[in-house]
């Protein structure tokens, strides 16, 4: 059993890591704000079981199998906004084609929360679609079952931090409200896409349709959608990589071939498939595709002071990884390496021998997939020329007799936010209050193509306000949210709100 300092009552949670700021909580909250705070206490059970409902339901966008799924989660998620009061409905997209098949893309949820002239307007964003899992990618429990490790703290399941935890947040803190009878201090319009993890296709085109009519009157836009830098401090984000994502296709014999009959006799569609990625990067992470690092923009004396001073150590990462392989011991390194600094990364091959055992097959097929982050001054259709116009030159000098095509798949642009705004100001303070601490000021490694649509689009200041942790595993195996950061991300949340009604 653990002493809860918040409600002073005995619990089998473990205690929050920032349960010795109770005194500051008690200071700086208002009596509205506490009563809100204890509400979210006393749903704590049930918000875990409705976060356990929303992993349930496997709404993977990358994969057509799974796109009814995606229909499903739309649904069940414009229920339980409609549950709260919300106007809301569901946004056709159109068509899309995926894997050879012609299917429906995932409805976007559009929504409304107050509409009181008096009050600011918070746009809210946030994905329901998740990346691929299977148990046998190495889960330790079934991957589309929330499974609650009251010991650790820690819930594990498909989506839980990535994004349907984030989401679900706003919505625990409107009913929390309800609950309590306090009156919501802001509007909220919200914005839930089903195919963020998959390349975003159709929401710019819905948020230029819609820009002067659903999105009208939003004062400031909140996404919580990424991660702390590590696994204490909470963190404001104002900037994300963009992405380039690619497939690079070698074909050559009509069928997988016996490597003992054919084995140096044909060109073979897997070492040209090697010849070529093996020529992206280097094993340090070295972009070697020319002209890439010249769309850098330059790091300036200033800028990398900010990287020193971070409350970041390399543990951090290392405990986040499960292994000490930072391609860097420097700590300044290592997060510009996340945060201001391209990579390539190489994804996987479609089509190779993949299972178990020694098959000496020469796969007449494959399929190469990497993807390049981008950061300003990058864009995709200038990465994808440089990118397209190299593979093609590398391939030519193999002199292979195989057909290569390489294929530019999503992209998105970087994102830069100036954090010298009301909507940063709100946030910072609503932090203090839950965390009882400063947040750090972060640029994040990953890429979310809306934020800079809706930079661009509505000319308003964007906020990301991470609720999980750098631990979390998010797209990979056993990805996790603890119970802490969903209970107290859900106070954050609810009390960001009342901070942007309190700032000019
Ligand atoms: C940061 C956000 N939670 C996220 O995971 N974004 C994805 C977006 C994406 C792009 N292609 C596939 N997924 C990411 O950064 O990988
Ligand atoms: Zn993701
Ligand atoms: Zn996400």
């Amino acid at each position: 059993m653990y002493l809860d300092l918040y409600s002073h009552r005995f619990t089998t949670s473990p205690p929050s890591i920032f349960s010795t700021h109770i005194h500051t909580f008690h200071k700086m909250a208002t009596a509205e704000q506490k009563k809100f705070v204890s509400q979210i206490d006393a749903n704590k059970a049930a918000l875990i079981d409705r976060l356990a409902e929303a992993v349930s339901i496997p709404s993977v966008s990358g994969d057509a199998n799974y796109r009814k799924a995606c229909f499903d989660m739309a649904d069940w998620l414009l229920a339980e906004l409609k549950k709260l009061g919300a106007t809301a409905e569901l946004k056709p997209l159109g068509k899309q084609n995926l894997d050879g098949k012609e299917i429906e893309l995932p409805p976007v949820i559009l929504g409304d929360l107050g509409k009181d002239p008096k009050k600011k307007t918070i746009l809210v964003y946030g994905h329901f679609d998740v990346q691929p899992a299977l148990k046998s990618d190495g889960w330790d429990t079934e991957p589309f079952k929330l499974i609650t490790d009251e010991k650790t703290g820690r819930m594990y399941g498909r989506g839980s931090t990535d994004d349907k935890g984030p989401i679900l947040g706003w919505l625990n803190a409107i009913e929390a409200h309800q609950q309590a009878g306090i009156d919501l201090p802001v509007n909220l319009k919200f914005c839930f896409e089903g195919m963020e993890e998959s390349g975003s296709v159709g929401l710019d085109e819905l948020i230029a349709a819609e820009k002067d009519s659903f999105f009208q009157g939003v004062d400031a836009v909140c996404i919580s959608d990424n991660y702390w830098l590590g696994t204490k401090k909470p963190c404001l984000t104002h900037g994300l990589r963009g992405i380039a994502y690619f497939k690079l296709a070698i074909s050559g014999p009509a069928r997988d071939l016996h490597s003992g009959v054919f084995g140096g006799v044909v060109h073979e569609p897997m070492t040209d498939l090697f010849t070529i990625m093996s020529k992206l990067v280097t094993a340090k992470g070295e972009i070697l595709v020319p002209g890439i690092k010249e769309l850098v923009a330059p790091l300036t004396d200033e800028e990398r002071k900010r990287y020193d001073v971070m409350d970041f150590v390399l543990s951090d990462i290392e405990g986040a990884t499960g292994s000490k392989t930072t391609v860097s011991d420097d700590k300044a390194a290592v997060l510009m390496g996340r945060m201001r600094y391209p990579c390539l990364s190489l994804h996987g091959i479609e089509g190779a021998f993949s299972e178990p055992g020694t098959k000496t097959v020469i796969p007449a097929k494959v399929i190469g997939k990497f993807s390049l982050r981008l950061v300003p001054d990058m864009t995709p259709d200038k990465v994808n020329e440089l990118v397209t116009k190299y593979v093609n030159d590398e391939f030519a000098k193999i002199g292979s007799k195989n057909t290569m095509t390489i294929t530019s798949e999503h992209g998105g642009k970087p994102w830069l936010a100036d954090p010298n705004h009301w909507n940063y100001e709100a946030a910072i303070k609503a932090t203090e209050t839950i965390y009882g601490v400063k947040p750090d000021l972060t640029r994040e490694g990953g890429s979310i193509p809306v934020t800079l649509t809706f930079a661009d689009l509505l000319q308003k200041n964007v906020l990301l306000l991470p609720m999980g942790r750098s631990d979390d595993g998010a797209h990979s195996i056993n990805e996790k949210l603890d119970i802490s950061n969903y209970i107290e991300g859900t106070k954050l949340l609810g009390l960001y709100l009342h901070e942007v009604a309190a700032t000019a």
